[in-house]
């Protein structure tokens, strides 16, 4: 399938083909404006020549009849008046005697009062005998015009007596019957000292002379140049404006590619046709709308992640004391126990339980009981370190994973643990008030779960219990 042309080239097709129409158009008209207005020149200055003719006939013989009974006929004497170089084509010049016939430029010999002399072509064709008033055999009048540069006109004269009976008919009117009234409309008198002794009209079109091909040729060449100028002028607009046009356009579409790529912000110089202007302008906006939109998505998009991670945080948080929840421990020693299996390595699980608590919180109250748990639950944590994974397992027990740990290791931080809670001065919190822990540990490489490892664990606890308290238990 053939590709839509560009816009450049649409837009250059487009100037060059309005700037040939229009040459064309305005150059024709004009053309054929000439063209008409030579062969109406030519047809007046014909008839004029020919009046001329008919009036110095007539002058000098008095009538045709009188023309004719001396034997010359007007088709004769014309063709005398002419000479014998009349006959070939050519340029009027200003040998020899004066003619009446010549035709040139300029107003006709009838409007400016005497016909202009000089030799040149004959304006009209010389009548034959049939038609000659002067009887005289000659040239057909009424034949086709000869073809060529130079030849003669194809004009044909009708020629009436001053009644308007027809004498030379040019093959349209018979002679000796009366001209009709539209054709005598037409028809220009011919006066012999202030007396109307003939009329004279013309019938055809003219085959322009040389001159006038010579204008004619002189405004096709124009015509030709102009043509082939405003071509190059549009075609070299079209590009320019084109590649105006595309330009633009090309920066429109990288700013679109690179918001694609995730650069939001883009602007675009809005310099240009109001199209274009209106085009870059709403790109720009929407730029930054979007860019907007965007900062403020991912504003709220870290807002709501980080409320996501408080609320994580909280719901496998200890409210009380800040450490893990029995949930969260109970998830995560699972995936240590698995791993402490598939690497053959050492895992000690812990329970602690504070003695007594029963009686704290009789003895002192709730509240005394809860900063209590807060007290050892710090304590625990602050010693513990960060690689064991510590929380409170349910009211005043705590539990603790010690990965990579063999059992004795572990019985030592335990005891560690274990002084350190009964060191504490526990009076400032209450008078006399003593805090104590029994803890029991398990690390039975063969135990099957974290749940059968820690059930273990709590056995050891139930043994430092039954033992007296404040101990540490393990199998
Ligand atoms: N203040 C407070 N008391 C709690 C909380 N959770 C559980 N307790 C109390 O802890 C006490 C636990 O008592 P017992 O299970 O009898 O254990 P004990 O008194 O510590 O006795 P032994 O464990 O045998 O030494 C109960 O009275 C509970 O009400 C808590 O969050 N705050």
């Amino acid at each position: 399938m053939l590709r839509p042309l560009s816009l450049r080239l649409q837009l250059t097709l487009a100037l060059m083909l309005t700037g040939l129409a229009v040459v064309v158009t305005v150059g024709g008209v004009a053309y054929l404006e000439l063209q008409r207005k030579f062969s109406s020149q030519a047809a007046q200055q014909a008839t004029a020549h020919f009046r001329a003719g008919v009036a110095s006939y007539l002058q000098e013989f008095g009538s045709f009849e009188s023309g004719k009974a001396r034997g010359v006929g007007l088709g004769d004497y014309l063709a005398r008046l002419r000479g014998p170089d009349a006959k070939g084509a050519g340029p009027a010049s200003s040998d020899g005697p004066p003619r009446p016939w010549d035709v040139r430029r300029g107003p006709p010999p009838g409007h400016s009062g005497e016909p202009r002399p000089g030799p040149g072509p004959q304006p009209w064709p010389a009548p034959d005998g049939r038609d000659d008033p002067g009887r005289r055999p000659g040239p057909p009048p009424d034949g086709p015009p000869p073809a060529g540069p130079g030849a003669r006109p194809p004009f044909r004269f009708i020629l009436t007596d001053a009644n308007y009976r027809v004498l030379l008919g040019a093959g349209s009117y018979p002679q000796g019957e009366a001209l009709p009234e539209a054709q005598r409309a037409l028809a220009e008198a011919v006066r012999v000292d202030g007396e109307i002794r003939a009329y004279v009209s013309t019938e055809g079109v003219l085959s322009p002379g040389q001159d006038d091909l010579a204008y004619l040729a002189a405004m096709r060449q124009a015509l030709l140049v102009g043509a082939i100028a405003a071509t190059v002028l549009a075609a070299l607009l079209g590009l320019l404006l084109g590649s105006g046009l595309s330009a633009r356009l090309r920066r429109l579409t990288q700013a679109v590619r690179r918001m694609h790529a995730g650069e939001l912000l883009q602007r675009v110089d809005a310099r240009g046709s109001a199209e274009i202007e209106a085009l870059a302008l709403a790109f720009n906006h929407m730029s930054e709308a979007l860019a907007r939109s965007d900062a403020e998505l991912r504003a709220s998009h870290a807002t709501i992640s980080s409320q996501a991670l408080q609320l994580k945080e909280l719901s496998i948080r200890d409210a009380l004391t800040g450490l893990y929840n029995r949930r969260h421990f109970d998830e995560s020693v699972r995936q240590l126990f698995e791993d402490s299996r598939r690497h053959g390595q050492d895992l000690t699980l812990v329970l602690a339980d504070i003695d007594w608590f029963k009686r704290i919180n009789d003895q002192y109250s709730h509240a005394v009981g809860d900063e209590v748990l807060r007290r050892v639950a710090a304590l625990l944590e602050r010693q513990l370190g960060g690689a064991r994974l510590l929380a409170r397992y349910g009211g005043e027990e705590f539990v603790m994973a010690l990965p990579q740990t063999p059992l004795h290791e572990a019985a030592d931080v335990c005891e560690r643990l274990r002084a350190s809670v009964a060191a504490e001065d526990w009076g400032q919190l209450a008078p006399r008030l003593q805090v104590s822990l029994s803890m029991g540990l398990a690390a039975d490489p063969a135990a099957a779960s974290a749940a059968a490892l820690l059930e273990q664990a709590d056995a050891q606890l139930y043994r430092a219990k039954d033992a007296g308290r404040n101990r540490v238990c393990h199998a």
